[in-house]
């Protein structure tokens, strides 16, 4: 068995990104939504795109972002991948895809098992599935917010590739791995010291509970 796959969720500054690196993350992820404290702007997007490239799968998140939205994410940050994490429906991620040549993370908000089995319409378009705890209703952010699912809903998933995100951080990350067998993880608020302004130490010891549960388990 590989080692989990792990991203780190909302790299705003350089300093948190090589963090990001020297910990061994494999994937970083950029938010590119203005009502997340996570937000960043187009030029700050190039400077860390240039620092991320060859270091790390860079990620852009947006939320039910335009196609010429999608197209300045991608002339500026030049990332490997694109989260979808709003409302996206099977054939927009399709057409996205189609549209931009990148492999697609859709984000799919579980609260139910219908949510779970609804996200099987996805499996054929998106090239991974990441299960989030479904946002309140009316939230202004639809993730993001350091809050763990049930993770006993994910006995059954179908799909081969796919990552668990959603309050994970260094005291539950090694927990969920033995309870869901994920084989990829996120983790945003987890890994932060306040709201949106990352941790180096978290980000190194989230990755270090990872490692040891793949020398342990894996
Ligand atoms: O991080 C954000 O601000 C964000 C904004 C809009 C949509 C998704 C967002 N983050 C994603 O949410 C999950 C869970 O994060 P957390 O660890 O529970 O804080 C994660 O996939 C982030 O990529």
């Amino acid at each position: 068995m590989s080692d989990t796959l792990v991203k780190i969720c909302g790299l705003s500054s350089p300093e948190t990104l090589l963090a990001a690196v020297s910990a061994g993350a494999d994937m970083a992820g950029f938010v590119f939504f203005e009502k997340s404290p996570r937000h960043i702007d187009l030029e700050t997007a190039r400077t860390l795109g240039a620092l991320g490239s060859g270091r790390i799968r860079k990620v852009a998140l947006t939320v039910d972002a335009t196609d010429d939205a999608l197209q300045a994410v991608i002339d500026n940050l030049e990332p490997d991948l694109l989260q979808l994490h709003g409302r996206e429906t099977p054939a927009r991620v399709a057409a996205v895809k189609a549209c931009f040549g990148l492999p697609v993370i859709k984000a799919i908000g579980v609260a139910t098992a219908e949510d779970v089995a609804a996200a099987q319409s996805y499996e054929d378009v998106a090239d991974i599935l990441l299960f989030d705890a479904k946002p309140a209703p009316g939230a202004a952010v639809p993730g993001g917010a350091g809050v763990a699912f049930d993770w006993d809903l994910l006995r059954n998933i179908s799909a081969a590739n796919w990552m668990l995100s959603g309050g994970l951080d260094a005291e539950n990350v090694r927990e969920a791995l033995r309870h869901t067998n994920a084989p990829a993880v996120d983790v945003s608020s987890g890994v932060e010291r306040e709201r949106g302004v990352k941790d180096a130490g978290k980000i190194a010891k989230f990755l270090l509970e990872v490692r040891v549960f793949d020398g342990l388990l894996r």
